[in-house]
């Protein structure tokens, strides 16, 4: 199989799910559309129905005396949402805003195309519609750091583990009946599960005889070592924001959810309050929506910024040069971080068998590490996500073209390795990159995409990051199990690296060739900048930002769980801060 017919088979399913959709399977389970009027008032407007905006939604129309109104350009998140085996069928389609990065003569110099694309959920759900389902908390340090950014202890991972905890039903008995169960919630509206398929205990004990621990619970505060990971799918069905926290309340009559309907700017009257939002609805119709308590901005990591800009709330000098008034010279969009993923591909035992594909679970065995360079270091340094694959090229080959986007003979190297073998597609990123990336406006249209710059490997410490990481992580093919059934480490043929002298050199080379996103931006209306430690917009009343766009830091590890708690401990602070009015 090439790359060119796997992604023809990926196009023909999505094709039956486009059709699927129109039978509209699953719309008993979602809020109704409540179209506004023009001029209609709320309390509450949330901008954006996503992970964060459903969260917001729910806990603050938990008070009846409150309207909230959510306005959400996507709609109902189809039937393949839900099934967690389907996840690769579901970027670039119409529940994704299809984002491509710039090309800054860095980024993915090494592809068909010189750009990454940079798929982000738009849907009720948001990108909680479309993710990978890792549910994985990061490092108390990383939290800590948010506690520092923003000189607010009520950060810190001690202060924000009651919100984990709210948030979470979790169904593990082993987890349950641990000493660590006192860090999970058995009540919350976003159930979660855990890998329980023996595949991966193999790996774990390779990497164990390295020198890396095996974690009990990852989430409960000790990171360092590999692990089976928890998921966001609780009865064989994807736990998104909109399943978790939207579904169950969807007949609250003082909550609005207004679908379809695209945000075009932010009002923000001469006292510098914001008071409404002009949007543009299904029907092309423009209309302004008013707010008569706050209003809050849950767009995502590059819709939030670009609407404040567009709203005049960015750096000056970039406004200026659109012709926007600048209402607060802030320096939104300048602090944009992600997970820069590298692939590494392992070949080990021959096999005939297939695994067979449970549509209910993720779609292979998985387990996940995070370790650090430096030995006497309590946190981590890098997070490898592994996925195992047995005799499935097909399945490797949608990885690397579907989910990733590979150079099609790197895909055509990973299909022939998983041929009759078992193989490991290992996804590694630093935790923490010290590289920052850029969003700005491309035009002052609303319908436009915003241009972004992942920045990647901008911090030249960082390739050399990589490559420790790397070298520390394929250490592992020392260990009995991989030696013993002959494993080896795909070193793919790229004739830019063959001037490579030595290994580290080649390892550098490799990163250029495989890097991707892991589809974790972040960070772009940072607090302690753009932003005051209760989310509140330095310099305009009645404007907050929730969403991943908030955080100061990346956490280490996959996002969408540090998104939930911001969230949940955003809808507490601004209740309190109704309740002190
Ligand atoms: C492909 C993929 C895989 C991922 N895998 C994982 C994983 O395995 N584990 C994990 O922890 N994290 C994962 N993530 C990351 C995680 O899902 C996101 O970090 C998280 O969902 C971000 O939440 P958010 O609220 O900031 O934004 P989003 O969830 O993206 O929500 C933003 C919402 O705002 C809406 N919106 C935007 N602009 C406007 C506007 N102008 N008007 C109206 N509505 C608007 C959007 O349509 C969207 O619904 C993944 C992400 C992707 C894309």
């Amino acid at each position: 199989m090439d790359v060119g017919t796997a992604l023809a088979g990926v196009q023909v399913v999505k094709g039956a799910f486009l059709l699927l959709t129109a039978l509209a399977l699953t719309s008993y389970k979602w809020p109704v559309d409540k179209p506004l009027s023009d001029s209609a008032t709320c309390d509450y407007i949330v901008i954006g129905a996503g992970t964060a905006g459903s969260i917001v939604a729910n806990r603050l129309s938990e008070d009846p005396r409150f309207t909230v109104c959510v306005i959400e350009a996507g709609g109902d998140p189809p039937l393949e949402t839900e099934i967690p085996s389907l996840f690769a069928y579901l970027p670039k389609t119409y529940m994704d805003w299809n984002f491509t990065s710039e090309d800054d003569g860095y980024t993915a110099q090494y592809r068909q195309q010189t750009y990454l694309d940079l798929p982000q959920g738009k849907a009720l759900g948001g990108s909680s519609s479309i993710h990978h389902f890792y549910h994985i908390r990061g490092d108390p340090k990383d939290y800590d750091d948010w506690a520092t950014a923003t000189g607010d202890d009520s950060w810190s991972w001690q202060n924000l583990i009651p919100y984990f905890i709210k948030s979470e039903r979790l169904e593990d008995p082993y987890i349950l009946n641990s000493q660590s169960s006192t860090y999970h919630g058995t009540n919350g509206y976003m159930g979660i599960t855990r890998e329980s398929r023996d595949l991966p205990l193999k790996y774990l004990e390779a990497f164990k005889e390295m020198g890396h621990k095996i974690i009990e619970n990852v989430n409960a505060g000790d990171t360092l070592g590999f692990f089976l990971p928890m998921f966001t799918i609780f009865g064989g069905v994807r736990q998104s924001s909109a399943e978790s926290f939207l579904s169950p309340i969807k007949n609250r009559e003082n909550l609005f959810i207004m679908k379809n309907t695209l945000v075009t700017k932010i009002v923000i009257d001469e006292n510098l309050q914001a008071t409404g939002v002009e949007c543009k609805t299904s029907d092309g119709t423009s209309i302004t929506i008013l707010a008569q308590k706050e209003i809050i901005v849950s767009a995502g990591a590059f819709n939030s910024p670009k609407l404040l800009m567009l709203s005049g709330i960015g750096p000056k000098e970039h406004l200026e040069s659109f012709g926007i008034s600048v209402v607060s010279d802030l320096p939104v969009g300048e602090n944009s971080q992600d997970h820069m993923a590298v692939i590494l591909v392992h070949q080990l035992e021959e096999t005939n068998d297939t695994l067979t594909s449970d549509p209910s679970q993720f779609p292979v065995p998985t387990f996940v590490g995070f370790g650090a360079i430096n030995k006497t270091q309590s946190y981590p340094d890098y997070v490898t996500l592994n996925l195992i694959s047995r005799n499935s090229p097909a399945a490797l080959m949608q990885l690397c073209s579907s989910v990733f986007s590979l150079h099609e003979n790197i895909c055509a190297q990973i299909y022939a390795a998983g041929e009759g073998r078992e193989v490991l597609f290992s996804v590694l990123s630093l935790g923490r990159p010290l590289s920052r990336g850029q969003v700005r406006l491309q035009s002052t249209n609303p319908e436009d995409p915003p241009k972004i710059y992942t920045g990647f490997l901008s911090a030249t410490l960082d390739l050399q990051n990589y490559v420790d990481s790397i070298l520390d992580f394929v250490r592992v093919t020392e260990s009995s199990y991989f030696t013993g059934v002959g494993a080896q480490t795909i070193y793919f043929d790229f004739p830019n690296c063959s001037s490579a002298t030595n290994i580290r050199d080649y390892w550098e080379c490799y990163v250029l060739h495989m890097m991707d996103t892991t589809f974790h931006y972040s960070a772009t209306c940072p607090m302690g900048t753009v932003l005051d430690s209760s989310l509140k917009v330095v310099g305009v009343n009645k404007l907050r930002v929730v969403d991943a766009s908030a955080m100061p830091n990346l956490t280490s590890g996959n996002i969408n769980a540090a998104v939930v708690v911001l969230a949940e401990k955003a809808a507490d602070i601004i209740k309190r801060s109704q309740s002190c009015e």
